[in-house]
């Protein structure tokens, strides 16, 4: 009975190979249905996600192993549907839907709810495989967004790749190496041989993500440094793509990510702070909820990504956010005699690039030129106490003289700003930086150790130091991360409420994830990790990547703020 199961399931999926094999041929046809039961399965999209072996075993210790698997799954696989924010400002709901409908129609899109992972017709031929390439991690993981190949995310290709053949890609993902580490084993460029001489062909087990049309040969794919290296025709997962559609009136975000916005409940005319804002997605939604009146401070660390701040903002026509460079571990500036205030000067895009990815950018240190009275109302905020360094003031009056400088754009320039008074927002969004593991599709999770899970740890609590300093007593904190990590999570939350006897979680208004994680985590080299007690589970969301909502692995707490004395 097991093996007709296992025949007819061949025989179903064979269906899915051009084999040009016809009836008369039944004495090879039975061998090549066995050769093609093999082939199909691993043409079948089915990663296993590999992990860090005691980070597993923490997860499964958290979750337990049968709900770890289902998360490890998911993880592997992008959301079957997309999620759009309205840009209400600009906009209707109803006619976004209509115009997607009609999108939708012109594209022949009917399939949009079962996206995959779906079964490719690749160019099989009995025993002989496609041609093939294999890309990179990071590059599969973007194609299975929708995107397309690029030559930099090629690795692999078979011999004699011409322009405009079809070839079937998957990808090369880490495999356990003999020193208990993890390796690719492909060399940039090597030959693909195919079936039985290729050492890698098992390993591109479950692994094929698509097929495309190359748009260059073998050797053009090596030389060459940039482009489009294959045109995908065919993917295991077909998202519509909304790519420049409805520019300004529509913005592709995640679930959970807009529900943070919601949850944070900004009102008109409040002063809302966003700790580590860029691209901006929650910071622009906060604005939208505001009807953009009111004033939202986005601050991030990285030059570049407070760029994107200013240009999403531009996008959707959102006037009441200002962006600025900050190290969000010195957000709080400290109210002592005339000595400190809130300040701005700006940085250019050349001093950025050295800035861009630094862990702390240092502003302490900035020559302080113009002192002002710190009798400063919660409304003034920033706007007072702009000083300039010297340094500053000189390159401001280059630039006025010369214009922008080489490869510097007018639109290179961002404030920087030096902190906040304490208790001087009504509301402040905590979007921590975090291991995003709850991102998806996801090829590889072995990277993260449990050393560096708690580093995130460790840096989360910091940052939640500065922004509990910064809400007013009757205002609101909202912490979130995009991880499955409880040590994120829940230890977080354990953290806040000890350390910070004045705040209380709150309930979360809309309430779409399950509840949160209660208990505590001992291992046996006696790391312990306390996460919720019993009550608090319902007053967090917990997204489960492998839930129905089918979102990416979230978490959000709400903390309401009592009188701090
Ligand atoms: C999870 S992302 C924020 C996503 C954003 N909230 C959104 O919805 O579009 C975390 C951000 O924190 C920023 N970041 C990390 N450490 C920071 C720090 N010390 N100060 C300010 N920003 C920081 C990173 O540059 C990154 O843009």
């Amino acid at each position: 009975m097991k093996g007709v199961r296992v025949l007819l399931r061949a025989i179903n999926r064979s269906r899915n190979f051009s084999s040009r094999t016809t009836p008369s041929q039944s004495q090879s046809q039975s061998q090549s249905q066995i050769l093609l039961m093999d082939s199909s399965e691993r043409y079948c999209y089915n990663p296993t996600l590999r992990w860090n072996p005691q980070v597993e075993e923490y997860f499964t210790n958290a979750y337990g192993a049968e709900v770890f698997s289902r998360i490890s799954k998911a993880l592997t696989r992008p959301s079957c549907y997309s999620c759009i924010r309205v840009n209400t400002l600009n906009t209707t709901t109803e006619a976004v839907i209509e115009k997607i409908l009609e999108i939708q129609c012109e594209k022949r899109l009917q399939d949009t709810v079962k996206n995959g992972p779906h079964d490719i017709q690749y160019d099989y031929q009995q025993d002989r495989p496609p041609k093939e390439i294999i890309v990179s991690r990071k590059c599969a993981e973007a194609v299975l967004r929708g995107a397309q190949v690029y030559v930099p995310g090629i690795l692999a290709c078979s011999a004699h790749v011409e322009k405009g053949d079809v070839v079937a890609v998957s990808v090369g993902v880490e495999q356990p190496s003999r020193d208990n580490g993890w390796a690719i084993g492909i060399t940039r460029g090597i030959v693909l041989q195919g079936l039985k001489t290729d050492p890698q062909y098992l390993e591109r087990d479950g692994l094929y993500i698509g097929q495309g049309i190359t748009t260059m040969s073998r050797a053009g794919i090596f030389r060459g440094l940039s482009g489009l290296g294959v045109d995908m025709t065919d993917r295991v997962f077909r998202l519509t793509s909304f790519n420049d559609v409805m520019k300004g009136d529509i913005f592709l975000q995640n679930l959970p990510s807009i529900i943070t916005a919601h949850v944070l409940d900004p009102q008109q005319g409040e002063r809302i702070l966003d700790m580590c804002a860029a691209p901006g997605g929650k910071t622009t939604a906060i604005a939208s909820l505001m009807k953009d009146k009111g004033e939202v401070i986005a601050v991030d660390r990285s030059h570049n990504k407070v760029l994107e701040i200013h240009n999403l903002a531009a996008e959707l026509g959102l006037t009441s956010i200002k962006a600025y460079k900050l190290d969000a571990l010195k957000a709080v500036c400290e109210n002592n005699l005339m000595t400190q205030s809130c300040g701005q000067s700006q940085t250019s895009q050349s001093e950025a690039t050295e800035e861009a990815e630094s862990m702390s950018c240092d502003t302490k240190d900035l020559p302080i030129l113009e002192k002002v009275n710190n009798n400063i109302t919660k409304d003034e905020g920033m706007k007072v106490g702009c000083y300039k360094s010297k340094a500053e003031e000189r390159k401001e009056r280059r630039r006025m003289k010369n214009g922008p400088g080489r490869n510097q754009s007018t639109g290179g320039r961002v404030d920087k700003c030096e902190g906040f008074l304490p208790n001087s927002f009504d509301r402040v969004l905590l979007d921590a930086p975090c291991s995003a593991l709850g991102l998806r599709p996801r090829l590889f999770a072995g990277e993260d150790t449990v050393e560096s899970l708690r580093r995130h740890g460790k840096y989360q609590k910091r940052l939640f130091d500065q922004a509990v300093q910064l809400v007013r007593a009757g205002g609101v904190l909202v912490y979130s991360t995009c991880t499955i990590n409880p040590g994120e999570n829940e230890a977080l939350v354990r953290y806040a409420l000890d350390t910070y006897k004045f705040l209380s979680l709150a309930q979360q208004d809309p309430r779409i994830g399950g509840p949160g994680l209660v208990g505590h985590c001992e291992l046996s080299n006696g790391y312990f990790e306390e996460w919720l007690r019993a009550g608090e589970e319902d007053l967090v969301q917990r997204f489960d990547p492998s839930g129905p909502h089918d979102t990416i692995g979230f978490f959000i707490a709400k903390f309401t703020v009592g009188p701090k004395d």
